[in-house]
């Protein structure tokens, strides 16, 4: 059985898996991009200690999947080109037995919320592309939130050898070394550890048995906590203080501007209750570039005033103490990348510095030094630097003192971290519950032995026997 069945929102799967496989593909469908990953299997697939590695990557040109609500048969087309390659990748002989995962993410679940009939279509329309290739499609399904983090945090431990470590008689008698998974989308935002504290809330516990060792961990999925809702949720809280259509936004450089419909702003959910109904139709942003006012406008989408348990992140959801190293990826590692802050020794206060910095620089500068990197990303960094800051301290609680366990990760050892090797190394039962058994000697050495002891054997029978045979010849010599 595999480990994350455990989970009770796991998926059950109805298709067998193919005999032969050596290949596997799965589609990320988020809230900004579907993303396709073409892995392959260590060459023995019963040696599960092998590691499976990414071979290859592909980002569907456009945005996620959901935004063709609109036009749900375009949103099947869009994948073609990902596709495309994908059967270019993998052998031909291979195609047939090499499964294909979709799984959609938080934008999805907002469509989902918005009109699940759209959301069925959507995905109908991505399964009738994948079933026109040639490859084992294996369904396309909205994953849970609680799936998005547990997978997550399978891959890292998966890719950085944490599991394996962990299952020798040592690692199992030692407290279980692992990475905690951060992960943030452009829809939500998921966070996952190994708790030793006892984890009050049903909802965030997950028991997982991986190669013979069990682990507690605790997840949560924020739901409109990804990098691209909390910009729409910061813009919509200065929407009241319009002046003209026009609002001045701290959280982007002076000189930026851009135009945004109220009416799409307002479509997602996740502004429902910023909703104003005397908003102008069209609004104009202006940036400012202050880092201080910036982060006070995102502070204010964390409700850290009500908590039910003993102790809580915010929005009165339930967080153990913060326990290990961990490891963030997706948004946090484009963005800290860009800031160039991902090295382990830099201190959150220089962290602060930094994003304060690159706040306040003019839009036009900023421009001139980055002119190819996309202006939608470009324009965004202080907003995304404040964002994760705030996210990380204000919200799930790092510091000064912890601030030094976070690494932010973009690929490991070849393979993009995020939770799309951890669903396929579930589905395909790749981690087993336990240890697969391994005899302690390999053929070849059990043979060496066994030769190495006859002879040691006879060795010992000869010399007892001449040792015996001796007083006899000495008396003899005597005589
Ligand atoms: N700077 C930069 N940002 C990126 C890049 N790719 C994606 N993003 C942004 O990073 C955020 C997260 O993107 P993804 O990792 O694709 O997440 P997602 O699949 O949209 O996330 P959810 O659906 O919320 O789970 C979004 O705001 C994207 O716009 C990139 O190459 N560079």
């Amino acid at each position: 059985m595999g480990a994350v069945a455990l989970i009770t929102t796991a998926v059950v799967q109805n298709k067998p898996l193919p005999k032969n496989m050596k290949y596997g593909i799965v589609l990320d469908a988020g809230s900004s991009h579907t993303s396709v990953y073409i892995y392959e299997w260590p060459a023995e697939k019963e040696n599960d200690t092998g590691v499976v590695q990414q071979i290859d990557a592909c980002k569907v040109d456009g945005n996620g999947i959901s935004s063709y609500a609109h036009d749900p048969p375009v949103a099947g087309l869009s994948l073609q080109k990902c596709m495309d390659k994908a059967r270019e990748v993998i052998p031909e002989q291979q195609q047939r037995e090499t499964p294909v995962y979709l799984g959609a993410t938080a934008g999805m679940r907002l469509l989902r919320l918005n009109n699940a009939t759209l959301a069925d279509e959507v995905l109908s329309s991505v399964g009738s592309t994948l079933r026109s290739y040639p490859f084992e499609f294996q369904g396309a399904r909205i994953i849970t939130g609680q799936e998005e983090g547990a997978y997550g945090w399978i891959t890292i431990n998966y890719l950085l050898g944490n599991f394996l470590e962990n299952s020798g008689w040592l690692g199992r008698l030692k407290q279980s070394a692992t990475f905690g998974a951060l992960d943030l989308g452009g829809a939500s935002t998921q966070i996952t550890f190994v708790s030793k504290k006892e984890i009050e809330s049903q909802e965030n516990s997950l028991h997982f048995r991986l190669y013979g060792k069990s682990y507690d961990v605790y997840t949560h999925s924020y739901l409109c906590y990804g990098k691209d809702q909390a910009l729409r949720r910061q813009i919509a809280y200065t929407i009241p203080d319009a002046n003209n259509s026009t609002i001045l936004d701290p959280c982007f450089n002076s000189g930026y501007r851009r135009n945004t419909s109220t009416k799409d702003l307002y479509s997602s959910p996740c502004i429902a209750q910023q909703r104003i109904s005397t908003a102008p139709s069209n609004i104009e942003i202006k940036g400012t570039g202050n880092y201080q006012l910036c982060k006070q406008k995102v502070e204010m989408i964390f409700n850290k005033t009500q908590c039910t348990y003993s102790q809580c992140s915010f929005n009165g959801i339930f967080q153990p103490n913060l326990e290990g190293e961990f490891g963030a990826f997706s948004a946090y590692y484009f963005v800290m990348d860009f800031l160039k802050l991902t090295n382990e020794k830099i201190s959150l206060e220089r962290v602060k510095e930094a994003v304060k910095t690159h706040c306040s620089r003019p839009w036009e500068e900023v421009l001139k030094e980055f002119p190819k990197i996309k202006e939608k990303y470009l324009s965004e960094y202080c907003f995304s630097g404040t964002y994760i800051l705030s996210l990380l301290e204000n919200g799930f609680g790092f510091n000064s003192e912890n601030w030094k366990d976070i690494s932010f990760l973009g690929k490991i050892k070849g393979s993009d971290a995020g939770w799309t090797l951890g669903y396929m190394l579930n589905l395909t039962n790749m981690i087993p519950a336990e240890l697969p058994y391994s005899p302690p000697l390999s053929h070849g050495s059990y043979i060496g032995l066994m030769v190495f002891f006859s002879i040691l054997l006879v060795f010992i029978i000869l010399t007892c026997w001449l040792s015996l045979r001796k007083p006899k010849c000495l008396q003899k010599g005597i005589i």
